[in-house]
């Protein structure tokens, strides 16, 4: 029971991010009457745009972060993005403020040696080799041990930023500068994980709800970068894979507690399933639910955190999208060709309305669906290239 958004009574939700995730959990907030509040480190951030109200500060300084929240007094705090101050979200939390899915799922997967060790040595789920190191030296004799090829990441980082493969020796140094200057928060601690050669990688949503676990469909992706450009729903793996995959999607979002979507990244392998990574909120390559699904993965996150039942999740068609990434770098970039690719078939285009375009920043998506999966990919990049990121 609560009342009208801005009135005495208000259900309030606060966003930490307001990024394209964000805009889509906002939105369904509002269509359940809930007063929303976006919070992030720029202007105008895509879920500023349609929340009610909108703060600007550093989300990784502690003190700024716990004065928006007493200021606010929001019923829920639903983090949006890795680099937070969960360590200020955890006193919080114990000061009886309610944080999504909880404090601690936020500070263990925003920082991967976190996450990883739950993951590997406490509940023993299957995950490519992984050292940690934190200077060049220790990198040079981890990258020994582990082997090349092997992927590099800052532990601190999301999106593929400061992420590489290191080839051969000869490549650590550069792989060390490129973990260093990239990642989303200063610190100089990086995972070296052996390269998985893997037939596929989906994500598993995962949601742990008022009524349960439940799982959609499988979703297949494919990243460049580490980051994604394309995935599409359902992704067919054996009854097998089927089963492994949920059991450590089950594991580890029951070790993270709470209610809310949890994107489990899983890398299929012909003789295994292995654990990647998982994120507690809902996932870049679960934007294709807002087509194939009848609760998209940002309806679904906003119901369980709510504390409302998910009787079913029903995939209602095959379908992909294709992120839209910019090939520039301007403070005042159009978009042109949206009519070329709204002429697709079954195919819809979000613009996520970022102020500023950096290359490689995700401006977009397009959705798209069909009979069957190989045509909605077809469709999704047919429109995709229809699509232009251009100067003014
Ligand atoms: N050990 C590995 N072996 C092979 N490929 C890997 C490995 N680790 C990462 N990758 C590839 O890089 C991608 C991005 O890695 P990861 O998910 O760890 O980065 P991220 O920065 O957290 O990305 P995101 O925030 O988009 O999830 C993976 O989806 C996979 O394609
Ligand atoms: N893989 C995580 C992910 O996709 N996160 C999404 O990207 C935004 C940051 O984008 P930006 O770097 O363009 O500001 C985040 O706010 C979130 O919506
Ligand atoms: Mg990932």
């Amino acid at each position: 029971m609560y009342g009208a958004p801005l009135s005495s009574k208000a259900k309030k939700m606060m966003l930490l991010g307001a990024g394209e995730l964000g805009k889509e959990v906002v939105l369904e907030a509002q269509r359940l009457g809930v007063e929303t509040i976006a919070v992030d480190r720029y202007e105008n951030a895509p879920a500023m745009q349609v929340a009610h109200r909108a703060h600007v500060i550093d989300m990784t300084d502690g003190a700024q972060l716990r004065a928006v929240i007493e200021r606010e007094r929001p019923d829920l705090v639903v983090p949006e993005i890795e680099a937070i101050a969960t360590a200020t979200l955890v006193e919080l939390e114990a000061e009886g403020l309610h944080v999504v899915p909880t404090a601690r799922a936020a500070q263990l997967t925003m920082d991967r040696e976190g996450i990883r060790r739950l993951a590997a040595e406490t509940l023993n789920l299957p995950t490519a080799r992984y050292e940690f190191a934190d200077s060049l030296e220790e990198l040079r004799a981890a990258v020994d041990r582990i082997g090349t090829p092997c992927v590099v990441k800052p532990i601190m980082s999301s999106s593929g930023k400061g992420q590489s493969v290191c080839q051969s020796p000869d490549d650590v140094e550069s792989v060390w500068a490129y973990a260093m200057e990239s990642g989303r928060v200063r610190n100089n601690r990086v995972i070296i994980e052996s390269f998985v050669q893997f037939d596929s990688e989906i994500t598993l949503l995962t949601v742990r709800s008022a009524s349960g676990t439940s799982f959609c469909a499988p979703i297949g992706h494919i990243q460049k970068d580490g980051d994604y450009i394309e995935s599409w729903q359902p992704h067919n793996i054996t009854d097998a894979q089927r089963l492994e995959a949920e059991h450590i999607a089950k594991s580890i979002t029951d070790a993270l507690g709470g209610y809310g979507v949890f994107g489990v990244e899983l890398f299929i392998a012909p003789d295994k399933v292995y654990f990647s990574e998982v994120s507690p909120r809902p996932h870049d390559t679960g934007l294709v639910t807002l087509i194939t699904q009848d609760l998209s993965e940002f309806a679904l996150h906003v119901r369980a955190i709510l504390g409302f039942p998910i009787p079913e999740i029903t995939l209602c068609t095959p379908g992909a999208s294709r992120a839209l990434k910019s090939p520039i770098a301007s403070d005042a970039y159009q978009v042109r060709g949206i009519d070329k690719a709204l002429a697709v078939s079954q195919t819809q285009v979000r613009l996520f309305g970022k102020p500023t375009a950096t290359v490689g920043r995700r401006l977009g998506v397009v959705l798209s669906a069909g009979r069957d999966v190989a045509t909605a990919r077809d469709r999704a990049e047919t429109a995709a290239c229809g699509i232009e990121i251009t100067h003014p």
